[in-house]
């Protein structure tokens, strides 16, 4: 997390800052629901009171299957993965409700999700049905979308920085009332890191607000720190809006409408990523658990290639790899023929038991990737100032190695005829590298180190050696 907390000289000196010194560290649990392929809440729509009595007996993960079973995914729109991301308490979850609503309500697309339902960690966690992160789903005109409402929780950051969040693009809220906070800022700079190329702005609690020189303030504010972090701040859109009203049906010119102009801002404005359909299908196992009655079923995102019902696959990495058969496909509780790069979905794997898989495993077309426990590669150790370590570490070097969901410990060697040296904060460096575990790596493969849940290096594979 330190790696997040630079204060940032600019942005202190800035009169909406008030609370700069604060700690950045939030409380908050990531929100999780699910059964399958998404974490969505159960949804009650369109059922039979006798169904819905019914299946209200049966265990919820069984239960939300239920509700869904049969229907198909149709892939009718580009998918596109974005998330609500911000400081504590500036509207999120509120926002990621409303945005259900309103699209709900004003084209029938989707379906409703309220707050309650998002943000209900505890009681899915108490039942072991969850995964990751909560995702609810949403579709406009143009783009179906999965939504993960991010709370500032360590365990998401950490996600967000092994990729395994996986946003496409994202809408970064900030009330009128505060400005940009703390996380407002860390939130950013990951975007930036994990990749995210462009991010809308929703200004949020306009009703709070009767200032409109505070509101022009946030919003010129917002674009100097998205220029800050390497954003388009002159072009990025800005919409101004109350969450709450729009969730609440209240003031449509600052509620339901100020989130259709938004979402019709994320349409134009966040760009549709190249999905890397020709390489092999492989996606990286970011949660397992078991349906009764259907077996094993792994979710995550498929980071690259296609793979059909009925295809051989194969589990690789943390010394247990398998082949096996993938049965079936679902995404949003409904089944599919194929899952492809991009899609966040759930895997139906033959005759595999739930403790053969665990987090950090990739599924992978069988033969395409490789468990490898040596290699050589190129590293960035961090600078004191870029969140990293003050002194350098010596060959023997043990911090833990992050690649995709995965994380191991990995002893850092330095090249021969080199080990006596030290590595310097801030040196850029060749090491050879030992995985306590197994992990499926490649020529090309990018990875973070951390030491004591910060970020001190970050690295890129070059060589395989064992
Ligand atoms: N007045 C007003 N209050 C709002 C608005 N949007 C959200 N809130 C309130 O602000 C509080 C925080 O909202 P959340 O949606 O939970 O905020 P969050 O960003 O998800 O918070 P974390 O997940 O804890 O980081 C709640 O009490 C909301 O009702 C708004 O437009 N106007
Ligand atoms: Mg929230």
């Amino acid at each position: 997390m330190s790696l997040l907390r630079q204060p940032i000289a600019r942005a202190a000196r800035t009169g909406l800052c008030r609370h700069v010194a604060a700690p950045a560290a939030v409380t908050q649990v990531p929100t999780r629901s699910m059964s399958l392929a998404s974490t969505q809440a159960p949804i009650r729509h369109g059922r039979s009171n006798i169904a819905a009595a019914a299946a209200a007996r049966l265990p919820s993960a069984v239960r939300t299957y239920a509700a869904e079973a049969g229907k198909k995914y149709v892939r009718n729109k580009p998918h596109m993965n974005i998330g609500t991301i911000g400081h504590v308490d500036h509207g999120k979850t509120t926002l990621t409700a409303a945005i259900t609503k309103v699209l709900f309500e004003s084209s029938g697309q989707g379906k409703f999700v309220d707050y309650a339902s998002i943000d209900k960690a505890p009681e899915e966690k108490a039942r072991g049905i969850t995964i990751s992160s909560a995702h609810v789903e949403y579709e406009t005109a143009n783009r179906h979308y999965a939504h993960v409402d991010c709370p500032g929780h360590a365990d998401y950051i950490r996600n967000m920085i092994t990729g395994a969040a996986q946003m496409d693009g994202a809408i970064i809220v900030v009330s009128a009332t505060d400005g940009q906070m703390p996380q407002t800022r860390e939130h950013l700079l990951l975007a930036k890191q994990v990749g995210i190329k462009k991010l809308v702005v929703f200004i949020n609690k306009v009703d709070q607000v009767d200032d409109k020189e505070m509101l022009e303030l946030v919003d010129m504010e917002m674009r100097d720190l998205l220029s800050t972090y390497g954003f388009d701040g002159e072009n990025t859109p800005i919409v101004q809006g109350s969450a709450l009203a729009a969730l609440e049906g209240k003031n449509p010119d600052i509620g339901s409408e100020a989130i259709v102009k938004l979402m019709a801002e994320a349409d134009a404005w966040l760009e549709q990523p190249a999905r890397d359909l020709d390489k092999p299908f492989l996606m990286p196992v970011e949660d397992v658990f078991s349906i009764s009655g259907r077996g094993t079923v792994v979710t995550g995102r498929v980071e690259r290639g296609i793979i059909n019902k009925g295809q051989e696959i194969e589990l690789v990495g943390l010394g247990n790899s398998l082949k096996t058969t993938l049965t079936g496909v679902e995404m949003f509780h409904r089944e599919l023929d194929r899952g492809e790069a991009g899609d966040n979905m759930g895997a139906l794997l033959r005759g595999v038991r739930r403790d053969q898989v665990r987090r950090g495993q990739v599924l992978a077309l069988p033969g395409s990737i490789k468990p490898v426990k040596k290699f050589e590669g190129q590293y960035y150790i961090l600078t004191a100032q870029e969140g990293g370590r003050r002194s350098p570490f010596a060959s023997g070097y043990r911090p833990q190695l992050f690649i995709r969901t995965a994380d191991v410990t990995i002893s850092l060697t330095l090249p021969e005829g080199q080990e006596d040296q030290m590595v310097m904060p801030g040196d850029s460096v060749t090491l050879n590298g030992e995985l306590t575990h197994d992990l499926p790596i490649e020529i090309g493969s990018r990875f973070t180190l951390r030491e004591g849940g910060r970020t001190i290096g970050t690295g890129i594979c070059t060589k395989i050696v064992a």
